[in-house]
């Protein structure tokens, strides 16, 4: 379960996150949508305790990120800006991930394979293709074999197939009785795979609700709510 609550975040005067406040149940994967600079990021950071929240709090699994003892293991993450180190293969990224966690090197093969580089794991990050860093970013995530994922658009950089494939992963992982948040602007997308939507704007809340609940053009609903359409 994640629970964010009063969630407040300041740029100078840009309020990125503006009073925020929703729940992502174990069991289902929850979209987070919004347009670009609606504060899905930022919240994702005060989630996962790389931005300090000026108001509110973010709960995960019941506690705050920080205060969490091998927190891979419990939470697991995919963001934008993680980046591993080029000149390592894929394999060295995860087992020097593993190590830094106390997570047995077997896991590091297991997930390799659960996102499809069991043979590219072993060439160097340099020569991925963006697709294949995103499916590294995904194994990362689920190294610790975490009850709670949360994913920053985590279909940016997959083909067609990719993307079909991520979808089955996700729902796979909320069939296990995990948390899944993904986060996406493209709501026709995210709403293929999750079983709720919610939906920010100018960091603030705009729509919460089961996707069967969006009816009508989903697009035009988005831009709606989102303030996009006049
Ligand atoms: N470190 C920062 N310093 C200053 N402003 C920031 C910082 N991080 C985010 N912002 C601002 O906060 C707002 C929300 O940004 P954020 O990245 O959270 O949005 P987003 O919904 O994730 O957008 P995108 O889909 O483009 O990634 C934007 O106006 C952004 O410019």
């Amino acid at each position: 379960m994640i629970e964010v609550e009063g969630l407040c975040k300041r740029y100078g005067a840009v309020a990125a996150v503006d009073d925020l406040s929703f729940t992502a149940p174990p069991g289902v994967v929850t979209g987070f949508l919004g347009p670009n600079g609606a504060g899905k990021s930022t919240t994702m950071r005060m989630m996962l305790g790389l931005a300090a929240p000026d108001a509110g709090r973010a709960l995960v699994g019941g506690r705050r990120y920080r205060e969490l003892e091998r927190p891979l293991r419990q939470v697991g993450a995919l963001l934008e800006t993680a980046a591993p180190h080029r000149g390592r293969s894929g394999d060295a990224h995860l087992r020097w991930l593993a190590r830094s966690q106390g997570i047995g090197v077997r896991r590091v093969r297991e997930v390799l394979e659960l996102v499809g580089l069991a043979e590219a794991g072993r060439r160097r990050v340099g020569g991925y293709s963006q697709g294949m860093r995103q499916r590294l970013g995904l194994a990362a995530a689920l190294l610790g074999d975490p009850a709670i994922v949360v994913l920053d658009e985590p279909a940016n950089g997959l083909d067609p197939e990719g993307i079909r494939w991520l979808r089955g992963l996700l729902r796979g992982l909320a069939s296990e009785g995990r948390t899944v948040l993904v986060s996406s602007h493209l709501i026709g997308e995210v709403a293929r795979t999750a079983d709720r939507l919610v939906v920010v704007a100018r960091g603030r809340l705009v729509a919460d609700a089961e996707t069967s609940e969006f009816t009508g053009d989903l697009e035009d609903e988005f831009l709606r709510l989102t303030g996009g359409m006049r």
